[in-house]
């Protein structure tokens, strides 16, 4: 995490106090954030690694202090705002709140006096395509942006190369460049801001972590997540429904999560119509004594019907892999949910039993929408500390969450692996109390 000097101050009016807010004298009071204000990122001392959901750095699990540095506004500002030209770029797949943050940074860099504000088009592929122009953005321009899902300034996977995308930013004279996308955009964002270290341009690169899958280590949730899983939560109810009012009625509905199973397991928990949540973080046996399917003979049983959710990454190792990747590299996954549905047919067929499967994939839906309310929040701060970040001169941080504090972590420390669901962690276990399953090993 580059942090440049500040050398400029900017006055922000809109926080002058007005003196009866509280007790400080009107002379210390300024609203801003302090250079040194850290939060902490841990608040729990767990006795033994062996404690549910324990994270322990020492063998001994003995307590380490770590802190981040907190967002927000200094006073001390680093560039000179009528002099900046910042440019916005969102990347990877949809996700709830992308506009939502698109207007905050443009409302920010407009409350620090910033005139030049460029959307980059469709992505790291809107610096190198021809035919792509950059497009000026201004409060006007999004004001109502956020009332839609989607990207105003749309998405790509793939794209041109570091050098390449920093020749454009450079050719651009960009000052500032925030980066919304998941876990591939952050690796992005962290060549770039490489990249115009070793060049030695002053580029603040400031992300701001986006992904329905959740899956970005270190921070409480990505933005966008809790939308999906409310999305997901209408596919499982439909399920459900179908499900209840079918004799012999099976329920199976497929969920996102490239990697990870949070979408499937918080939508399971937060629906309480789940029988059985299969996620890639824990592998499961479809046939056999233990098996999915002689699970869901019994539940048909005994209580007439059932509702299974899968996460799309689950249970790859039971079906064959093309081994082919997308435009950005992310592996093509083979599609677990209709060959679930397909073996539960054709095990129900095999024991004469009837069964009325009702498969629904609602795929893009849980991620097309616009941001609920919780998230909106989110985008809200995120976007704003994320302009704030960039004038306090930092560069290679993500603008997140952490501890239910919001902080800057370093680009480098988020990119390290993909977060997945902790199998052995608490609510795992709450969603198997949840759904009453059993192993499936
Ligand atoms: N390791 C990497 N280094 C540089 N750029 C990357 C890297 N991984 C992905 N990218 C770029 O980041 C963008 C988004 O990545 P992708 O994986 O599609 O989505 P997400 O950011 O949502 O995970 C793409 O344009 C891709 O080329
Ligand atoms: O948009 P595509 O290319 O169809 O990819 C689908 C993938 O995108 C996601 O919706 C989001 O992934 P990213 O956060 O990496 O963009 C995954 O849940 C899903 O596996
Ligand atoms: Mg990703």
């Amino acid at each position: 995490m580059q942090h440049f000097l500040s050398n400029a101050t900017y006055y922000h009016s809109a926080r002058t106090p007005t003196g009866d807010e509280d007790s400080t004298p009107m002379d210390m009071w300024n609203g801003y954030v302090n250079n040194d204000d850290r939060a902490l990122m841990k608040v729990i001392k767990y006795s033994s690694p062996t404690s549910a959901g324990a994270e322990c750095i020492d063998p001994d699990c003995s307590w380490v202090e770590q802190w981040v540095h907190r967002a927000g506004p200094r006073k001390d500002i680093y560039y000179e705002p009528n002099e900046v030209k910042a440019a916005i770029v969102t990347c990877g797949g949809l996700c709830p709140g992308l506009n939502d943050v698109i207007r905050q940074v443009v409302f920010t860099l407009e409350t620090y006096g910033v005139k030049n504000i460029v959307g980059i088009p469709f992505g790291f592929r809107g610096f190198f395509e021809k035919g792509l122009k950059e497009m000026p953005l201004s409060r006007n321009l999004v004001e109502n942006i956020n009332l839609a899902g989607g990207s105003f300034l749309g998405v790509s996977r793939g794209g041109p190369k570091t050098s390449e995308i920093v020749d454009s930013i450079q050719a651009r004279r960009i000052d500032m460049l925030f980066v919304l996308g998941g876990n591939g955009t952050h690796a992005g964002a962290n060549a770039i801001h490489d990249e115009c270290r070793k060049r030695k341009l002053k580029v603040s690169v400031v992300a701001v972590p986006k992904t329905i899958d959740n899956d970005i280590p270190l921070m409480d949730k990505t933005f966008g997540f809790d939308t999906a899983v409310e999305e997901a939560q209408r596919a499982i109810n439909s399920a459900y429904i179908e499900a209840r009012s079918a004799y012999h009625g099976i329920g199976l509905v497929k969920l996102m999560g490239r990697s990870s199973g949070f979408i499937a397991m918080h939508a399971s928990l937060s629906s309480g119509q789940v029988d059985v949540c299969l996620i890639p973080e824990v592998s499961f046996a479809l046939d056999g004594e233990y098996g999915v399917l002689q699970h869901l003979e019994q539940l048909i049983k005994n209580k007439g019907f059932c509702v299974v959710c899968v996460a799309e990454a689950a249970g790859q190792e039971l079906l064959q892999n093309s081994g082919a990747t997308d435009a950005s590299g992310n592996a093509i996954l083979s599609d677990i949910g209709v060959h679930m549905q397909q073996k539960i047919k054709t095990h129900f067929k095999g024991i004469g039993v009837h069964a009325d499967i009702k498969y629904i994939d609602p795929t893009y839906m849980v991620r097309a929408c616009r941001a609920n309310a919780s998230d909106a929040i989110l985008c809200t701060v995120l976007g704003q500390n994320a302009v704030h970040g960039a004038f306090a001169g930092f560069s290679g941080i993500t603008s997140c969450i952490c501890n239910t504090h919001y902080v800057y972590l370093p680009v480098t420390q988020v990119i390290t692996a993909p977060k997945r669901v902790n199998h052995k962690g608490r609510m795992w276990h709450r969603c198997l109390t949840s759904t009453g399953q059993p192993d499936f090993r």
